[in-house]
């Protein structure tokens, strides 16, 4: 019997079509969590501390769930595993950032390295800040600014406690930092007397942009409202850029004229973005001007209350711990001596001192959640289907607590950390990840540690 070809034609269409639907596996199920109401979803159940309530929700809908925030699909892992899987395996689809309106508005539209998605522009940028700002040369030589600013607080303190007069630490570990902020990004080219009225100006401005930056926005659950700025919070963002651009331009206006100067020669963070920025006029991603004052934004907004908080934690800590406390102070006089003061040099040969830094780390990292991950790509995470531009929390907090992985979690015990060699600051362990891990690991990294070891010891 003969087959007419139209036949063999449908029979291998179909067989095709089966053997296609077959072979295709089903896509897995979206990460299970609490259901939320109609449009808004789970916002009107969100608790003020995310980290705590996230943890909270993972005892109820296992290590990674999700949320509907108004529009915006959320997930949030809650294991050492999950956050490996998602800054170790996928690190590179998982390398782009959500962005909130109001940090748009004070990065120049989100060109900052924070908050640029995982690009060419980014990567350059990133690698001018770690390679050309943060190094350990341009590092030494702030050395005698940073001694000298801590042996005036030291001094401050000092007196202050021999008056037995009440002072709030908090306070000035934030001046300092300030301080050693503000004289790292332009230091030489402002001067000293025009420093100060800059200095009080700047540091109030911070504070506020810090503020305002961990505010809920209606505007990011529910894009389509944006235009109407509800809670007019990019509005007060926009003042506030102003005036730090204003700032910005007042001391680039002040700068010396460069020249021909080399690398070398460019005395603080300023000058050497500047030097960059002309030397990289004509290349395939330019540095802008907006990229300049971006950069040094995100140094002050990103360095300064981060480390302020951890030396409050942990002297918070020592006075409560006062097991601690001895031992430390044994530490330094065997190391230091008596009568001597803490040099940088000294800390390779403080251990018990690093230990309580990882331990405060630990405890009480200043950025619980890390920055807002978002995946380029649809993928799958711990078997559950991860949307593209999905928002996700990386619950640190929680990991750095999980009893599956420390003994005695919310116990202050520096202790843990002297044998446990492997538990770095670089996030290559995954229990311990302060900093972050992989693309997007914090780009201060070579400069928060000394700094905070040195203060706290000196305190
Ligand atoms: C105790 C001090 C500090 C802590 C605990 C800390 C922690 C962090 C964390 C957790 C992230 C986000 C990582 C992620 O999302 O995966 C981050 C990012 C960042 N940090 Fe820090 N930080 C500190 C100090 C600093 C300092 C001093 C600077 C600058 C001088 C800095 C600059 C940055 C920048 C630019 C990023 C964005 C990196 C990127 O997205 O590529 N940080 N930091």
């Amino acid at each position: 019997m003969d087959v007419p070809p139209y036949a063999i034609l449908v029979l291998t269409t179909i067989i095709t079509v089966l053997w296609f639907l077959l072979k295709r596996s089903p896509q897995p199920p979206l990460p299970p969590g609490p259901r939320g109401l109609r449009i808004v979803g789970n916002l009107p159940f969100l608790k003020p501390n995310l980290h705590t309530y996230f943890r909270d929700l993972a005892q109820e809908y296992g290590p990674i769930f999700r949320l509907n925030l108004g529009s915006k699909l959320t997930v949030v892992v809650n294991t050492r595993s999950l956050a490996r899987e998602i800054l170790k395996e996928q690190d590179i689809n998982f390398s782009n950032r959500d962005v909130p309106l109001t940090a748009r508005a004070i990065s120049y539209g989100g060109l900052d390295i924070v908050w640029l998605p995982y690009s060419t522009e980014w990567r350059m940028l990133r690698k001018v800040c770690v390679l050309k700002l943060l190094n350990r040369k341009m590092l030494d030589s702030f050395y005698a600014l940073r001694r000298k600013e801590i042996r005036e607080r030291t001094r401050f303190l000092y007196e202050k406690s021999q008056e037995k007069s009440a002072v709030n630490v908090g306070d000035q570990l934030f001046v300092t930092m300030m301080n050693l902020m503000t004289n790292m990004l332009w230091g030489s080219s402002v001067k000293a007397e025009e420093m100060k009225s800059v200095g009080t100006e700047f540091k109030g401005l911070v504070s506020d942009i810090t503020r305002l930056l961990g505010e809920p926005n209606v505007s990011d659950f529910f894009p389509w409202l944006a235009r109407f700025d509800l809670q007019g919070l990019v509005k007060q963002k926009r003042v506030y850029a102003r005036e730090l651009d204003a700032i910005f331009d007042g001391a680039i206006e002040k700068m010396p004229n460069l020249g021909s100067k080399d690398d070398g020669e460019c005395k603080d963070f300023l000058q050497q973005l500047m030097k960059l920025k002309d030397q990289e006029a004509n290349s395939e991603v330019p540095i802008t001007i907006n990229h300049v004052k971006a950069v040094l934004a995100d140094m002050v907004i990103g360095g300064t209350d981060t480390s302020t908080n951890t030396i409050e934690f942990a002297m918070a800590e020592l006075i409560k711990n006062q097991e601690s406390m001895k031992r430390t102070q044994h530490e330094v006089d065997e190391v230091v001596g008596k009568d001597n003061i803490v040099e940088e040099s000294h800390i390779t040969k403080l251990p018990y001192i690093v230990a309580i830094m990882k331990e405060t780390l630990r405890l009480y990292p200043t950025v619980p959640l890390l920055v807002p991950h978002r995946p380029a790509e649809t993928t799958v995470v711990g078997g559950y289907t991860v949307p593209k531009d999905t928002k996700i929390f990386i619950n640190v907090w929680s990991i750095q607590r999980d009893p599956n992985v420390w003994e005695n979690p919310n116990e202050f015990h520096p202790e843990r950390f002297l044998d446990k060699k492997s538990c770095d600051f670089h996030g290559t362990d995954y229990s311990f990840l302060p900093f972050g891990s992989g693309r997007r690991i914090c780009a201060g990294l070579a400069r928060p540690v000394p700094a905070i070891r040195q203060l706290k010891h000196l305190l």
